[in-house]
């Protein structure tokens, strides 16, 4: 955290009461030279912000703040005891609060490019990509912000959240703005959404996917989880910028009309189902990609894509319809798609000559994973032979429903361990085999996920598939609150070369 890294910058305190048009108890006439929300990483001259979370309350680290060299405090409740020189900034939300003084702070960057979220249980992050990749066929640069990475031009920051904290969101869309980019897309997820990250930016364009269970560890309800994605499209008219604003929706997902309902801009919808602005039909999969006539008021054209699944004709028809929107002729959009790259740890095959498919993917929802499985079932003569396992510290009602999915498109599945975090990871097994045993035998628990893998791939035969399904391009397994190194690409490559050898 930091100043912009184009400029060295300060701003008085009274500047930023004014922005805010809160309160302030002491002398406004400080000079700021940061911000930040974490006391262990204050710098000397920042604002200090407190904010209440899910595991402690901001307020309570003003000392350690104070120690570092924080020059005021941004608060709402006021700070009993601060020494004289410290003058404390009063507002009803502090992350709302943090969200308008970063942009404020950087010189609004959402106001100089034009801004695309995207929402949804699943299918962000492939979304973004196509979009950032069609709409650099016009030219220019596009920014991206997501679960992958953050790409600021080519450069490549690397993401600690799908969606960061509205500073360090402000901090990229400046650097974005100084690249030359002119449009930033990003993935907006619902805890985002909830704690206000993106209250700070004003977007152009809101895009829904789907909605699914996920998050009901944090958002508790299902009502909390569909309103936190609400809010991209309910804010979406309000504003200074020009331009022409509008939403895309998933005209086929039972969630569509409330996004629409909550849109008060021009709403364009895609599907395949349902009557859409945007529609595929004769869908034809295969496992190197999909096929599909595009429909749209420019009329009928065949699509070639390398993405393979009717999922992934969603995430198609999302990302054309905003190119179209943004001014791409269909002829341009249907060549960039047969040459556009795969997506990172979505269903990535892992080819070293086997005899059998292997697939790295990231579903890690049970819609993601129900989604995965049925299109590589589609597609494999043999069996299909599942490995996964589910989050710790991460919605529990996940782990039986994705234990049943397994169960039922698998010939064969291997539980096992995906980032148990801080819990017993037998604990979230034993929560899996709950839904799986209730529908099929045919399973094994491994706890070690590269045991689990290397099972998997003894057990492949010749046109067999192997899912390798929740973890995607994570290079990382976090257990009892470590990270170790883990790539499931690698491990599956590693493992294919040993066939044979033992
Ligand atoms: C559940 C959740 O969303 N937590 C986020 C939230 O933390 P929190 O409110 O719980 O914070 P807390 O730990 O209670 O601390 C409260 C405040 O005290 C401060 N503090 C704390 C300790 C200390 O010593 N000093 C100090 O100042 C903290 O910096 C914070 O400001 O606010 C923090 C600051 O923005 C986030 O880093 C943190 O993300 C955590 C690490 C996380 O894992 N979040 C995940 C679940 C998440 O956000 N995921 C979504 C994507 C999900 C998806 O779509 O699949 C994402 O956008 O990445
Ligand atoms: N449109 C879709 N509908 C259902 N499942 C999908 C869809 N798109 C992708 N998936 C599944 O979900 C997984 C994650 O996809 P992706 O990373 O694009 O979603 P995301 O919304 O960005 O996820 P996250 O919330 O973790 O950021 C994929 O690997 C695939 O299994
Ligand atoms: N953004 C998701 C990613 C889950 C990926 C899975 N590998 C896990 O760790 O649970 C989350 O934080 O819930
Ligand atoms: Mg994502």
């Amino acid at each position: 955290m930091g100043n912009s890294p184009w400029e060295v910058f300060w701003l008085q305190l009274s500047a930023i009461v004014q922005y805010l048009k809160a309160g302030v108890q002491g002398d406004p006439h400080v000079e700021i030279t940061g911000v930040n929300y974490d006391s262990r990483k204050v710098a000397p001259g920042d604002l200090f912000v407190c904010m209440v979370g899910t595991k402690s309350d901001g307020h309570a680290y003003v000392p350690q703040a104070l120690e570092k060299g924080a020059a005021a405090i941004l608060a709402q409740q006021p700070v009993p005891d601060l020494p004289n020189s410290i003058p404390q900034v009063i507002v009803a939300d502090t992350r709302e609060a943090l969200a308008r003084l970063s942009s404020f702070w950087y010189h609004f960057p959402c106001h100089k490019l034009r801004m695309i979220g995207v929402t949804g249980t699943n299918g962000k992050t492939t979304t973004t990509h196509l979009i950032k990749g069609l709409l650099e066929q016009k030219g220019g640069l596009v920014g991206l912000v997501g679960t992958i990475h953050n790409l600021v031009g080519n450069e490549e920051i690397a993401s600690t959240h799908t969606t960061p904290e509205s500073w360090e969101l402000a901090g990229l869309l400046d650097q974005m703005v100084h690249m030359g980019a002119h449009t930033a897309v990003m993935e907006v997820s619902s805890h985002a959404l909830k704690q206000n990250r993106v209250a700070g930016c004003e977007f152009d364009v809101a895009l829904f996917t789907n909605l699914t269970q996920d998050h009901l560890d944090y958002h508790l309800s299902w009502e909390d989880y569909l309103n936190s994605k609400l809010k991209l499209f309910s804010y979406l008219h309000i504003g200074e910028k020009g331009g022409a604003k509008y939403a895309v929706v998933n005209g086929d997902d039972p969630m569509a009309p409330h996004f629409i309902r909550a849109a008060q801009v021009p709403v364009w919808t895609y599907g395949i189902r349902e009557k859409a602005h945007i529609q595929a039909h004769e869908i034809k999969i295969s496992p190197r990609g999909t096929t599909f006539l595009l429909k749209s008021s420019q009329g009928e054209v065949p699509l070639s894509v390398s993405l393979t699944g009717t999922f992934n004709v969603y995430n198609v028809l999302a990302a054309v319809t905003v190119a179209l929107l943004e001014g791409m002729a269909v002829p341009d959009i249907a060549a960039y798609l047969t040459r556009a790259p795969q997506v990172s740890g979505r269903f990535e095959l892992v080819d070293e000559g086997q005899p059998f498919s292997v697939i790295v993917d990231y579903a890690h929802t049970p819609d993601g994973l129900e989604n995965i499985l049925a299109t590589a079932k589609e597609i494999t003569r043999g069996r299909l032979i599942t490995v996964f396992g589910c989050g710790g510290d991460r919605d529990r009602g996940k782990r039986p429903l994705m234990g049943a999915i397994a169960g039922k498109y698998s010939g064969f599945t291997i539980v096992t361990s995906d980032n148990p975090r801080t819990e017993d990871p037998y604990r979230i097994i034993e929560e899996i085999e709950g839904g799986i045993s209730k529908i099929t035998a045919q399973y094994q628990v491994l706890e070690d996920r590269r045991k689990a893998i290397r099972q998997a791939i003894k057990m492949a035969g010749p046109e067999d598939t192997v899912v390798i399904a929740g973890k995607g391009h994570e290079t990382y397994q976090i257990v009892q609150g470590k990270t170790h190194h883990f790539d499931d690409r690698e491990v599956a490559r590693e493992e294919l070369h040993k066939l044979g050898q033992d």
